[in-house]
Order: structure tokens, then sequence, then C-alpha cells
């Protein structure tokens, strides 16, 4: 069964339709970008999904099941994990610790009941840094972290409530490039190895043409285009979109030639 669907939805604020009759589904496992140029309405289709924002119309089904008008909460319960762009760590705390905060507030427990805090989840909390390639990080200060391993914690975190729909905002702003092209290599591979579905907005188009399985365009609030990255790349409709930005649509850097 199709993991997200997203039908006719639509947004306005006052006059300006951010969103109008958008549709389209994701699939386990399946790396899925959404882009478009400024105030093309990404934020807008990302935060109905997430619950942020509540739909004019439409319906959002998640394994079939409308979760159009469910909280936040409701949806994170329900297997909706997002990251955010703005780090959220605790930047005082260790990096096991901000793991294992996420696990305890994903259990819902209260905290120090019998064990100390700091073995709550202790052992999951590792394996999901190892994951990330941090085990050797586990006991640092997060304030001491490089700003790419902020993010992999940040995935770390998004990853304790075992997600089957992640939702990545912008995840590479502010990185460099080559620790964007990690990151997004490490989520391919953990969205592939447990089947979880990645809904990503993305200025940088090396990410999005380098890790995405498929690409939606929007444009003024409508979709104007869905496919492969080649095809995204080739469509007229889509580079008019971006005149004036067309190198945007280059082929990733690693793909060009020397
Ligand atoms: N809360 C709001 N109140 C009024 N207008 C809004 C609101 N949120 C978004 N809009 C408008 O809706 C349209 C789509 O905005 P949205 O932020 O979804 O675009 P975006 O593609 O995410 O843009 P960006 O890439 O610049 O973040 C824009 O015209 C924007 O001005």
């Amino acid at each position: 069964m199709t993991l997200l669907a997203v039908q006719n939805l639509g947004k306005s604020f006052g006059g300006v339709v951010a969103a109008r009759d958008v549709a389209f589904t994701l699939e386990r496992g399946e790396m899925l970008a959404l882009i478009g140029p400024n105030g093309a309405g990404k934020s807008t289709v990302f935060n109905m999904i997430g619950g942020q924002l509540r739909p004019d119309h439409g319906a959002i089904l998640l394994d079939g099941q409308a979760i159009t008008a469910a909280s936040p909460q409701a949806r994170f319960r329900k297997g909706v994990g997002r990251t955010f762009q703005v780090a959220q760590t605790f930047l005082s705390m260790t990096v096991v610790e901000n793991v294992q905060m996420a696990l305890v507030s994903c259990h819902r427990e209260a905290q120090g009941l019998w064990k100390p805090t700091r073995e709550h989840y202790r052992g999951q909390a590792l394996e999901l840094l190892a994951l990330m390639g941090m085990a050797d990080a586990a006991d640092r200060s997060c304030s001491a972290l490089a700003y790419g391993d902020v993010k992999r914690v940040e995935l770390a975190i998004a990853l304790a409530g075992g997600p089957k729909l992640l939702l990545m905002d912008e995840p590479t702003a502010g990185m460099a490039p080559r620790e964007r092209a990690a990151l997004m290599d490490l989520t391919s591979s953990i969205a592939a190895s447990r089947q979880i579905g990645v809904l990503f907005t993305e200025h940088d188009m090396d990410v999005v043409f380098g890790h995405a399985a498929r690409v939606l365009v929007l444009l003024r609030g409508e979709i104007i285009a869905a496919g492969s990255p080649d095809e995204i790349r080739q469509n007229p409709r889509v580079r008019q979109a971006y005149l004036g930005d067309e190198h945007a649509l280059h082929a990733p850097a690693l793909e060009r030639p020397a």
C-alpha cells in the first residue's frame, strides 16, 4: 500500500493561493524532493503534511488512513517524523543524552522513576548513533560538534520515533558541499534499509538531483512537473520556471567533467 497519498490539497492566505489541488504519492523507502522557486508553496505543502497548517480542502492519507485533521502529535504517533532546519539539539547535553531524551519522550515515560535518567534507552540510543557513524562521539557535548555532526544527531533524534514517513525541511542548509552529500547518502541508505519514505524540500540542486529518486516541482502553488531527476532537468516548464537561475538545473557537480 502507498505510504503517503496527498489528494487535491488546497490552501490560501487571503487572496494568495499557496497550494492549489496538490496531489502526489510517496512509497516506502522512496526519497522524494519537493522543489520550486521562492514562494512556490513548498513550506505550505510541507506544513500541511506535518500538521502545522490545516488545509482548506483535500486529504492526506498515511497507510490509507486519513490524517488530514490530526494534530502534529497525533501524526507523530502514527509515524510521521520530522527534522528541523534549525539545530534543535540541546547543546549542553551529550550526543547520546540528546538521543536518549528523544527515545524517552517517544515512549512517553516520566523521567527518573527508578533508573537514573542517564541509563534510559542508552543502548538503543547508542545503536542509532552507530547507524549515524557517531558512536565514538556519544559522550561528547553537542556543543563541541562540527555542524555536520549536529545534523547527524538531529537525524538520529528524528529516527528515535521510528517514523514511517520522514519530513526533512532543507536538511542540508548551512552545510559544506561534501557534508551535504554525506548526510544525504546516509539518509537514503537508512530510508532504503528501514523502508522509510522521505519527503524533503531543498534549494541545493546538487542535493536534489543527486539524492532524490523522484522530484516534484511546485510553481505558484501548483505541481507543474513530477518525475525522475533527469526528466525534471529536461522539462521545458521547469526550465522556464527556473529561468534566470538555469545553472540550478545542471547536472550535479560530481557528475560534471572536471
Ligand atoms: N502565513 C502566511 N500568511 C500569508 N501568506 C503566506 C503565509 N505563508 C505563506 N504565504 C504565502 O504563500 C505563498 C507560498 O509560500 P511558502 O512559504 O509556502 O513558499 P516556499 O516555496 O516555501 O518559499 P521559500 O522557498 O521562499 O521558503 C507565498 O506567496 C507566501 O507569501
